[in-house]
């Protein structure tokens, strides 16, 4: 039978032998075959097929992260031609960002991202400071609203992502409008600005203005090395919820936030992450041995990238108030909430 083929190298850091691997990675459309070459010894290193949803196309693009049975790839590079010719045409990446007063309507907004097809393959919450906030808007240094500007985004907490789609960039400002709120719901009142934007300097969200900006943007607050900016988890009187793979995957995350927030939930701190499979079992150790879907819990969490929540709330007992929120684990949750107060400890992970 003919399969449509696709073929990148990937990296996986095995822990163990402290060493980073590099493999040539086949992944076949119709049979949802993957196939792993070690490309220093040239032996075959795993084949195996995923579920259907497990891994599809949209997955495959060069800085992406993958889970095949609790190892984390990363792609680095197409592994042919054809490859590259066929999915590289006019993929980007571009960085998007929740200002301040956006971040108590993350969930809407991140509805109306998902909505649009967007595919975020990174995210976090943190705060910038003034230095850093000169660093990021550096550009509008001579501009007579900067120090407005700095004001503003230094005021609170900001929600950072990474999209990959094609035409990000363009796509992107367009999902969001033009930079005056009240000018948007003229000219364009669909977009985000235009349905959340206060005014011209509260104006909601970002993204990047070019190709050459994206990379520069993306790097600042996903560094290729060194240390990202802090997040923002304080601990205290919080619980942590975990927002799976598979709600993830399916566009869920923004109506979750929606009703973790319309309960009377505060967030946090927010991260995106893929779990390897040690961390996920470690993640899941008080269910080993006690309850018979352990294996599938971790498989599950290792699946694709979950999003961490610190959830706050203004009663004395969180942990137990959100767990009511969450409902009954059932075969189809969408949350795992921890059971005890221990919400800070995922961030270990990160
Ligand atoms: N005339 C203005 N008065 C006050 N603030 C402004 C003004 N123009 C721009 N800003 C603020 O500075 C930010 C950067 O301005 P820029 O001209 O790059 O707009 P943008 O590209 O639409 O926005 P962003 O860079 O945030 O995506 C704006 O998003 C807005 O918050």
């Amino acid at each position: 039978m003919d399969d449509e083929r696709y073929a990148f190298v990937v990296e996986w850091y095995e822990e163990i032998a402290g060493r980073t691997r590099q493999f040539q990675f086949f992944y076949y459309v119709n049979s949802k075959c993957i196939e792993m070459f070690d490309l220093k010894t040239r032996k075959v290193f795993l084949r195996t097929s995923v579920k259907d949803n497990e891994i599809t196309l949209p997955d495959l693009f060069i800085g992406g992260s993958i889970n095949i049975l609790g190892r984390k790839l990363t792609i680095i590079d197409y592994g042919e031609e054809y490859t590259r010719r066929k999915l590289s045409e006019k993929k980007e990446k571009t960085l998007g960002m929740i200002k301040p007063d956006g971040v108590e309507k993350l969930g809407q907004i991140l509805d109306e991202i998902y909505k649009r097809g967007f595919l975020l393959t990174r995210l976090r919450m943190c705060c910038l400071d003034r230095n850093q906030a000169f660093r990021f808007y550096e550009e509008h240094r001579d501009k007579p609203f900067f120090n407005a500007l700095i004001d503003y985004i230094t005021s609170g907490p900001i929600i950072v992502f990474e999209i990959v789609n094609t035409n990000a960039v363009d796509n992107w400002r367009e999902a969001i409008g033009p930079t005056d709120p009240s000018r948007a719901r003229t000219v364009a009142p669909t977009s985000i600005r235009a349905q959340y934007g206060i005014d011209v300097t509260r104006n909601v969200v970002h993204g990047s203005d070019s190709a050459a900006s994206a990379v520069r943007e993306l790097e600042f607050f996903f560094p290729s090395s060194g240390p990202m900016l802090p997040n923002t988890s304080k601990g205290g009187n919080c619980t942590c919820c975990l927002i799976k793979p598979h709600a993830v995957k399916a566009g869920m995350t923004g109506k979750i936030i929606s009703a973790i927030t319309e309960a009377g939930f505060r967030i946090g701190a927010a991260q995106m992450m893929v779990l390897e499979k040690a961390n996920a079992e470690e993640f899941l150790e008080v269910y080993k041995g006690v309850v018979h879907e352990y294996n599938g819990m971790v498989a599950e969490l290792t699946a694709g990238a979950c999003i961490a929540l610190e959830v706050l709330s203004d009663t004395q007992n969180t942990v137990q108030v959100f767990r009511e929120l969450a409902g009954p684990a059932d075969p189809v949750s969408f949350l795992f909430v921890t059971m005890s107060l221990w919400g800070c400890d995922v961030w270990d992970y990160v």
